[in-house]
């Protein structure tokens, strides 16, 4: 069952930290670097590959770094496990799992709101976030042009070389701020990524079935929606709106090209109109991000966007990073150079 993001509470599990509160952060030249682990993510393939890539990983990192390794328990966890190490000090946070996991951190640095800050209010250094992507999907590294190498990734922490990227937030009506890295998305493709959810012990065939599943009873819907602020606007028979801060989702579909997480605006792409067999004919567009030029879709740079059902039916699914996160109407807007990066 695809989990909700409704319950977004601080987890009762405090999360081991213990190596940073030893004070190396504010006394040791060493990094102290926290490696928060999925051991279920890729159908379980995240925890073996991660025992695989610890030896290599303390060669090249023991000498100058104090390595924190934490596995999450559960949905959630990771999300308390870096709001403990960014108030603990970290230099960094790296999620080691796919973008669920990666989403989870990101989310971690803030609260209620706001970023997230070292107990030490002085402290000149601030976390910085890192990866190594071990999901099914591992969407947000392929726009980075990281290859599927978790040894050249800790070679990338190992490095440190840090760069800002942009986060987007999304709002509701009365849930708390929350927070996305890659692509979130609306209708049709949110629908297939909550059904594929169920179906990852398939590896990258679940969003296939979940497509198929979710194209079931599927309607194109109209929807309204405000650009940066500006005049409402009526989007016709949308099949799927999706917010890019990067460029993949779906496992590999480059579903906005354009997107840069580092320059300060969403690609927004509207798919409309779609019938079934139009996805048989473009699919191939849409993995190789050239569908910008079919009919009926479009694309726009944008920092903020607003989105209601017309018909408020309150069943347009919504997703951000391949989560479920519940449905419309919602408010994303960009927060430019959120996050430091290692890249
Ligand atoms: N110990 C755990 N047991 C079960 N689920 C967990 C655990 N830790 C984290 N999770 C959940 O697993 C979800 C999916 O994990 P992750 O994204 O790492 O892998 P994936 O789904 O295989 O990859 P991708 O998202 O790239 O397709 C996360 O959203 C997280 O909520």
């Amino acid at each position: 069952m695809a989990k909700s993001w409704v319950v977004r509470a601080e987890h009762p599990m405090a999360p081991d930290l213990s190596i940073l509160r030893g004070g190396a952060s504010s006394s040791s030249p060493h990094r102290d670097l926290v490696f928060i682990v999925n051991p279920k993510g890729a159908n379980g393939r995240t925890g073996k590959q991660w025992k695989k890539l610890l030896p290599y990983l303390r060669s090249r990192l023991d000498r100058h770094c104090n390595i924190c390794e934490s596995l999450t328990s559960g949905p959630y966890h990771a999300i308390d496990i870096t709001r403990e190490a960014i108030r603990e000090g970290a230099d960094a946070v790296i999620a080691v799992g796919g973008d669920g996991t990666l989403h989870e951190v990101v989310n971690g640095f803030f609260w209620a709101g706001k970023p997230v800050t070292h107990h030490n209010k002085e402290a000149a250094h601030s976390t910085a976030l890192g990866l190594i992507p071990l999901g099914t999907g591992s969407d947000f590294a392929r726009t980075l042009g990281w290859k599927n190498d978790p040894f050249e990734a800790v070679d990338r922490i190992a490095k440190g070389l840090r760069s800002q990227i942009d986060v987007g937030v999304i709002t509701g009506e009365s849930e708390d701020s929350h927070y996305f890295i890659n692509v979130a998305d609306i209708h049709l493709s949110a629908k297939a990524g909550y059904y594929a959810s169920r179906y990852k012990r398939f590896g990258n065939l679940c969003y296939v079935i979940g497509a198929l599943q979710a194209f079931m009873g599927h309607k194109n819907q109209d929807l309204r929606i405000r650009i940066n602020g500006g005049e409402w606007e009526t989007c016709s028979k949308v099949t799927a709106l999706c917010i890019g801060n990067a460029k993949y989702f779906g496992g590999g579909m480059k579903i906005t090209p354009n997107a840069e997480p580092a320059n300060g605006n969403f690609e927004v792409v509207v798919l409309q109109d779609f019938k079934w067999y139009d996805f048989i004919l473009k699919l191939h567009k849409l993995y190789q991000g050239t569908h910008l030029s079919v009919q009926n879709v479009t694309s726009r740079s944008v920092y903020s966007i607003e989105v209601e059902d017309i018909s408020e039916s309150g069943n347009i699914y919504v997703q951000s990073d391949g989560e479920h996160l519940g449905f419309l109407p919602r408010k994303f807007h960009i927060l430019p150079s959120a996050i430091e990066m290692i890249r």
